[in-house]
């Protein structure tokens, strides 16, 4: 008989326990496509320390006196064009993600989902898996490769959040995948599949990972090195000969140096080359977002087109994909290993 079998006392409190959950958890994004909501969710995002790396005194009263008064506008009406009737491409992606989990490892297992920034918070969805029984939990930020402004934030939030319990639970994390032989398969396997239903041969295939200040390579983060890797893996594993591989970096953000090439400027650079058909794939990003969806879709497409190209495709991310979910699958059972019967 174990303690859980015995009967409790009258006046002692509820007890749900012993169960193992598996939090999935991606970046964040604002709960509408508006001025205001985007303002709110820049705010939490750009204020963390692990994304901007400039001491507050400085920074807060650029963030607030410049950043939050004119790009709110700009970013709410990028988000517009890709909103979806049932919310933010990231999240609503990430929801079904979770919801391909549970359905996968059973009852057995509870699966939820947070955003670091927005909603719903890991705060709030750590206290409600707690609170049904979680006693273990695998958080799993979904991000391939590592970095401090990513993956490491996630378990700094959660850290705060279990700084606040009482009863806090046993926690693992997913380590980055950017070289496990599962995600490289799966990325080959999805990629292949959209580029063999494409009505024209791509001459080259663009992997675009989202960038990051030059700095945080210098300071030591692995992000850039990771991004590499995943490209050559993926090249490697794709084999096709007659594709050329192009690794470039989106999203440049204020003024410091980013990492190179910029993907903008590679699109722009292959057109003078002669190329006139492209892919771009997105292989930093476990879910297609605002970044995929209009800055390479839609930006990256028409900036291609106006330059003389003639064709491109934007290949979807993993997202709910066969592939991407038994990866997904795979790798949550085998960081659950112990915790759940195999
Ligand atoms: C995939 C990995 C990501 C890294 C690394 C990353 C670093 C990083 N990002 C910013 C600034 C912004 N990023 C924004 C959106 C955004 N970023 C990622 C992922 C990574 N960011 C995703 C998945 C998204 C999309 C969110 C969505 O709602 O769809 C934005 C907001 C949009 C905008 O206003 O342009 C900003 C700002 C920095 C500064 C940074 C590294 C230091
Ligand atoms: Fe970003
Ligand atoms: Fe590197």
């Amino acid at each position: 008989m174990t303690w859980r079998d015995q009967r409790l006392p009258p006046d002692h409190p509820p007890v749900s326990a012993g169960k193992a959950g598996v939090l999935l958890v991606n970046l964040g994004t604002p709960d509408a496509p508006d001025a205001a909501s985007v303002k709110r969710y820049l705010a939490e995002f750009l204020s963390d320390k692990r994304v901007v790396e400039i001491p507050d005194l400085v920074w807060q009263p650029i963030l607030r006196g410049l950043i939050l008064t004119t790009r709110p506008k700009r970013s709410a009406a990028a988000y517009a064009k890709v909103w979806t009737p049932e919310g933010s491409p990231l999240a609503v992606i990430t929801r079904r993600q979770a919801e391909a989990m549970q359905a996968r490892l059973g009852e057995g297992v509870r699966v939820d989902w947070a955003m670091r920034y927005g909603k719903p918070s890991i705060g709030e969805r750590l206290q409600a898996m707690m609170e049904a029984g979680c006693e273990r939990i695998l958080l799993a930020p979904l991000y391939p490769q590592y970095s401090a402004a990513t993956t490491a934030t996630v378990v700094d939030k959660a850290g705060d959040c279990l700084r606040e319990m009482r009863w806090q639970p046993a926690l693992r994390t997913l380590p980055a995948y950017h070289d496990d032989p599962l995600h490289v398969d799966a990325l080959a396997a999805d990629l292949s599949r959209q580029l063999d239903a494409l009505d024209f041969e791509p001459e080259v295939l663009l992997l675009s990972f989202h960038g990051m200040p030059e700095r945080t390579l210098h300071l030591g983060d692995p992000y850039h090195c990771q991004c590499l890797k995943t490209s050559r893996l993926l090249e490697e594993a794709l084999g096709r000969p007659g594709l050329r591989f192009r690794t470039s970096f989106q999203s440049r953000f204020g003024r410091a140096k980013w990492l190179e090439p910029a993907t903008d400027a590679s699109l722009i650079e292959e057109v003078e080359r002669g190329t006139r058909r492209i892919a771009v794939a997105c292989p930093g990003f476990a879910a297609d977002c605002l970044e995929t969806l209009e800055e390479v879709a839609m930006e990256g497409r028409d900036a291609f087109l106006k330059a003389g190209g003639e064709r491109f495709a934007a290949l979807s991310c993993l997202n709910t994909s066969d592939a991407g979910v038994a990866m997904l699958e795979k790798m949550l059972r085998r960081e659950l290993s112990g915790w759940i019967n195999e």
